[in-house]
């Protein structure tokens, strides 16, 4: 039997940290999201007891190092089957790009093995292998929106924002989270983004507040390190987006745009200089 997930990618509306933890991760409060440009996974049961991954494109690892062959393995232990698995994944979410595309590939093993295994796994237990695996899993688990607290795993559902579009950028560079998050220093941060104002938008479905509430701490970090980061902000602000910000720790940079007839202008403008440029909507 074969089965199929999708990953969406999410992306950051709000990211603060409040401090750094004595276990090197640092307590972050967020607001993410899900948008419509995905991987797909698919999943196939193999009678020996072994782990395949592949995938059409050539710049991921394959091995154990993927987060996908993490998943698997980790449920595999936990749960004690002795059945393997061929896992393909369709990639389209640009990897290192702050879009949690390994991430939600994991998740998207968690529940797409649960349901190949018949393992009737309540969501809360995928929630806890997933922070296992990294921070994000947990909300790639449950997908929709969500207030992220803790490292990340401690979460609080809200409704939806808006639909919306959001354009994606991603210039050619990679970016490492832990590298980002080792350079921030909350010091020299002069003020938060304020999580209160950003929920109230969202709740009132005010599109205009919430492209006014966006704010990443990290940001300040990566545009330091990779001016053309700026420069895509910049540019996607100058082209009309209605409210622009990077996700995650970049160096993906998104905008909000509510009107349709607003999006040549800004895919055109951006594809100029930057060759990874996607319009999606969001998925609510
Ligand atoms: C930047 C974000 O993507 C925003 O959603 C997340 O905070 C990072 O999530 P992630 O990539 O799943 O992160 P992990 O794989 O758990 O951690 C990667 C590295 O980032 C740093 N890290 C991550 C999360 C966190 N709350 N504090 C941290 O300091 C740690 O150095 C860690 O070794
Ligand atoms: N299934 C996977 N897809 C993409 N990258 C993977 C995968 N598994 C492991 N990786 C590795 O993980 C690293 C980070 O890739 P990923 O696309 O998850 O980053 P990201 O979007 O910045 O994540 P986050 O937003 O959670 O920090 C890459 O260097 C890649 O080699």
């Amino acid at each position: 039997m074969k089965i199929y997930e999708k990953a969406p990618a999410k992306i950051n509306l709000l990211l603060d940290v409040l401090r750094k933890r004595e276990d090197g991760y640092h307590e972050v409060e967020m607001i993410m999201t899900m948008v419509d440009l995905a991987d797909r996974l698919e999943m196939e049961e193999l009678p020996r007891d072994t782990i395949i991954i592949s995938s059409q494109v050539g710049y991921i690892p394959l091995d154990e190092k993927n987060l996908a062959f993490q998943a698997a393995r980790l449920i595999k232990e936990r749960y004690d089957v002795k059945q393997g698995v061929y896992i393909h994944l369709d990639k389209k979410i640009p990897v290192a790009a702050g879009l949690a595309g390994g991430s939600s590939d994991a998740a998207a093993t968690l529940r797409g093995l649960n349901r190949l295994w018949k393992l009737q796994i309540p969501e809360e237990e995928l929630c806890k292998l997933g922070a296992e695996l990294g921070s994000d899993v947990p909300f790639c688990v449950t997908g929709g929106t969500a207030i992220a607290r803790g490292r990340g795993e401690v979460l609080e559902h809200i409704a939806n924002p808006p639909q919306c579009w959001v354009v994606l950028a991603k210039p050619p560079i990679n970016v490492s989270t832990a590298d980002v998050y080792g350079r921030f220093r909350a010091s020299e941060l002069k003020e938060h983004p304020s999580l209160a104002n950003m929920v109230g938008a969202i709740e009132r479905g005010s599109f205009n507040d919430i492209c006014d509430g966006l704010g990443n701490v990290l940001e300040k970090v990566t545009l330091d390190l990779y001016p053309e980061v700026m420069q895509l902000k910049e540019s996607m602000i100058r082209l009309g987006a209605d409210g622009v910000l990077m996700s995650g720790s970049g160096p993906t940079v998104f905008g909000l745009v509510s009107k349709e007839a607003k999006l040549p202008r800004i895919y055109n403008g951006l594809r100029g200089f930057c060759k990874e440029v996607y319009v999606v909507r969001m998925l609510t």
